[in-house]
């Protein structure tokens, strides 16, 4: 769950370039909610992802993650609960090391000081088979360099990287935005395979109007740093595509 009461958010103030990014923002995206980000460019959505994963601080409001208050934590302090994949296939994973040993590498991220995990069969055979869903072949190629594999390949990882994790919470800024249309496919399947599967939260941005029309259970628009509209379940269920593509201007 995540919680934002008052949240505002000025860069640059008191100079002549401040910008009031976002404006008294209140929002609750319950547990299991899958929630769809759109909005003109610099209408607010990443400034809000940013505020959620802690990479920026909020000039006014709280901000509760699964009840705490995270008001004041840094984004590795938040990083327990949250997962993020990013535009760029290459911020999820380390280029040079092996499948499995970006597996091994987030996954001592997160569990700290449990070495065992560098040495333990369970925990390579527990990678092969969830790679094993993505029916892309990769459980055969665990020992592979993560950089000679396609864009599509790397997020699709980086997404199963982060539930092996057992984060809770999923940010996904436009993570199809560099991949072609068949790589963003599989990609975005796999995301909405992964939320219902494990039941997480997830906060998706994207600019394309077919991706905001097929996933999510709520969509919500934002403009000059605010939420202008916001539907959700069977209401979201009957927009149509028509309807939608109004709430990218
Ligand atoms: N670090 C920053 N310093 C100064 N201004 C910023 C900063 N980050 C964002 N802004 C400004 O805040 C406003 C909101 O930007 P933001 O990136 O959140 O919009 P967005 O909806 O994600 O846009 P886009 O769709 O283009 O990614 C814009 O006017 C932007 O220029």
């Amino acid at each position: 769950m995540i919680e934002l009461q008052h949240v505002s958010k000025t860069f640059n103030k008191g100079r002549a370039t401040e910008v009031n990014a976002l404006n008294d923002i209140n929002l609750l995206v319950k547990k299991g909610e899958y929630l769809v980000i759109v909005g003109a460019n610099g209408s607010g959505k990443s400034t809000l992802l940013n505020i959620i994963a802690g990479n920026i601080k909020v000039s006014a409001g709280e901000i509760k993650i699964e009840g705490e208050d995270v008001h004041n934590y840094a984004d590795y302090q938040r990083s327990k609960w949250i997962a993020r994949v990013f535009q760029n296939p290459l911020s999820g994973t380390a280029s040079g090391l092996s499948i499995i040993d970006n597996f091994r590498l987030s996954a001592i991220r997160t569990q700290g000081k449990n070495l065992t995990i560098g040495v333990n069969a369970s925990f390579t055979k527990q990678v092969k088979e969830k790679i094993a869903t993505l029916e892309m072949g990769l459980e055969d190629k665990l020992n592979q360099q993560m950089g000679t594999l396609s864009g599509g390949q790397r997020q699709a990882l980086t997404l199963l990287m982060s539930v092996m994790d057992d984060c809770r919470i999923l940010l996904l800024d436009e993570p199809t935005a560099a991949l072609d249309p068949r790589s963003a496919n599989i990609v975005m399947q796999t995301a909405d395979k992964l939320v219902k599967d494990f039941g997480l939260t997830a906060v998706l941005i994207t600019h394309n109007l077919k991706d905001a029309y097929t996933y999510g259970n709520r969509v919500i628009q934002m403009a000059d740093g605010k939420i202008i509209r916001d539907v959700a379940g069977e209401n979201k269920l009957t927009l149509s595509q028509a309807e939608l593509f109004e709430w990218f201007s």
